[in-house]
């Protein structure tokens, strides 16, 4: 069939695929949530209402995509691990980047009320994203390392200027000058000594952030394809993506 003479247009649009055998990591961070957490009213330091859409909106895209094997999520932020074999889209990139965006948003949207039924959306909440391509399973273990260790340095930080603030009196200013240049066990022994917090006792979600896995069902064959098992997606919030965490489920990191 012959094209029309605008078809060469077509020509422009140029093909965008990400490295094969390659793990994908993609990760969404909330647009302008500083804004967008004031003007809906999240507790600080850590809104457990606005951790848990994030929660729902993750746990929805992983049961879309099946070929996501693990997510991790703090904050306005969830990452995204693909396997490695995946060939969702033909690993287009724009293709997988946008299409996982736009889901995960609208079910951040759709997920909303239920976890904040008094609280209307005031406005249309947006991610933005990327996709990470990491050659090895060293480095995809690192990638989720860092992110928790950054959640752990955040959370720290977070908790001890919002204690000197709401509990101490001190001005946003004045507290940011008391952390200046102080380690983490200046901050715990801020937290413990002047405001009765022990750090270690808050909830785990807050510390590590959520991690939500797909688990292989013991025994159990998938209903569609026999020669796989059965996978459940579960959250768990306690566990440190390290060394034991990744050799307990060498699924995660095959093929
Ligand atoms: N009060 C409160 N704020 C939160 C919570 N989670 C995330 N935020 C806000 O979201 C921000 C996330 O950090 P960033 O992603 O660096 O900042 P951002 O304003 O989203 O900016 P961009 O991502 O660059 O668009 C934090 O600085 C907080 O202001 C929460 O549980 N409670
Ligand atoms: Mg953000």
């Amino acid at each position: 069939m012959a094209g029309s003479k605008y078809a060469y247009v077509r020509n422009f649009e140029l093909p965008d695929p990400l490295l094969p055998g390659t793990f994908l990591v993609c990760r969404l961070d909330g647009h302008s949530f500083h804004r967008f957490s004031d003007e809906h009213g999240f507790s600080k330091p850590n809104d457990e209402r606005a951790l848990r859409v994030m929660d729902a909106a993750a746990q929805s895209v992983m049961e879309e995509y099946k070929d996501i094997l693990l997510s991790f999520g703090e904050s306005d932020e969830f990452s995204f691990l693909l396997r490695k074999s995946t060939q969702l889209y033909n690993r287009r990139h724009a293709k997988i980047l946008t299409t996982l965006t736009s889901y995960f948003t609208s079910c951040y949207v759709f997920h909303w009320p239920k976890h904040f039924p008094d609280t209307p959306l005031r406005y249309p909440p947006s991610f933005d994203g990327r996709i990470v391509q990491y050659p090895s399973a060293r480095e995809v273990r690192d990638y989720f390392a860092w992110r928790q260790v950054d959640t752990h340095i955040n959370n720290l930080y977070n908790t001890t200027f919002w204690a000197l603030v709401q509990q101490g009196g001190q001005s946003t200013t004045q507290a940011h000058a008391t952390l200046k240049g102080t380690f983490s066990k200046q901050k715990h022994e801020i937290l413990f000594s002047r405001f009765g917090i022990n750090y270690n006792a808050l909830p785990e979600q807050f510390k590590k952030g959520s991690v939500l896995v797909r688990e292989i069902v013991q025994g159990k064959r998938d209903k569609k394809d026999s020669s796989r098992d059965t996978m459940a997606i579960s959250l768990v919030h306690c566990d440190i993506i390290g060394d034991a965490f990744w050799d307990a489920r060498p699924h995660l990191l095959v093929e």
